[in-house]
């Protein structure tokens, strides 16, 4: 083997968590780590974290989305379920959301709380790992995935798998962490990030490190133009991003048709 291959062997087994670089196979373990440490103070850290803006953010998605009564939605990495509670009310009863998520403590922070709203009938819980989907092709008109997609660790293969199980004219909807595009901003929000979230990942979950490598994760994100790019890779058409809070977050979309 020469030196050349083996550059690129070593390239292949290796991935991001955070700023470490670890192996492919020891990222789903130390993501599936943080979440099941932050589960069931989740919902707040959110609220927490965005002063509320995240409620804002996952509204504007959910406009966005074209979701009319009697489809078909999968909210990927849905962890709590904020978007299945809503999609849930629009599908009504002769539509459906499925909301799939790897991590089996966040599937059942979600499922108690979606059950205790009384949102109940039209939701299907599945266990899955983005990269494969467990579902038919042609199987959904909307799929979303809401600061989801960092945490996976091959993103071009999750997001073939999406394109696969969406329906011909069915779009994707990715909502995640950017760059924010004003320069003083991107300042302070590396203050914020580095030093504020996770003092209080550690004051509120006792966990400052899982807060850490949210911090570190979005800065390893792909940047705007470069998700735009990889969704086009996957087959995505008329791909376009909307710019959220000056660029702290990025609403994608891309259809299938
Ligand atoms: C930050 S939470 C987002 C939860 C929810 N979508 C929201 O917007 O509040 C990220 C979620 O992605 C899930 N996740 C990470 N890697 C995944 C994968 N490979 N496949 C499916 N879900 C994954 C985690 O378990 C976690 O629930």
């Amino acid at each position: 083997m020469n030196e050349l291959q083996n550059t690129q062997e070593s390239q292949q087994e290796t991935t991001h968590f955070g700023f470490k670089t670890v192996a492919k196979e020891e990222k789903q373990q130390l993501v599936a780590n943080v979440f099941h440490s932050v589960a069931d103070k989740y919902d707040l850290m959110n609220d927490l974290l965005s002063f509320g803006i995240h409620r804002v953010w996952k509204r504007f998605t959910i406009d966005c989305s074209g979701v009319r009564k009697g489809q078909k939605v999968l909210d990927l990495a849905g962890g709590t379920g904020d978007f299945t509670a809503k999609f849930s009310r629009i599908v009504g009863e002769t539509g459906e959301v499925v909301l799939a998520d790897i991590n089996s403590s966040m599937l059942e922070v979600g499922r108690d709380k979606l059950r205790n709203l009384g949102i109940v009938g039209n939701v299907d819980y599945v266990q899955a790992n983005a990269e494969a989907l467990p579902f038919a092709d042609n199987t959904f008109d909307c799929i979303v995935i809401s600061f989801g997609l960092r945490n996976v660790t091959d993103k071009d293969k999750a997001l073939r798998s999406m394109y696969r199980v969406l329906k011909p004219g069915g779009r994707l909807l990715v909502l995640e962490f950017s760059k924010p595009i004003i320069d003083p901003l991107r300042q302070i929000y590396n203050f914020y990030s580095f030093n504020i979230l996770p003092k209080v990942g550690e004051a509120v979950v006792n966990d400052g490190d899982s807060y850490r490598y949210l911090a570190e994760s979005i800065r390893m994100h792909p940047k705007q133009d470069e998700l735009k790019s990889m969704m086009e890779d996957a087959g995505f058409e008329s791909v376009s991003y909307y710019n959220l809070s000056a660029g702290i977050v990025a609403l994608h979309r891309g259809y299938k048709f």
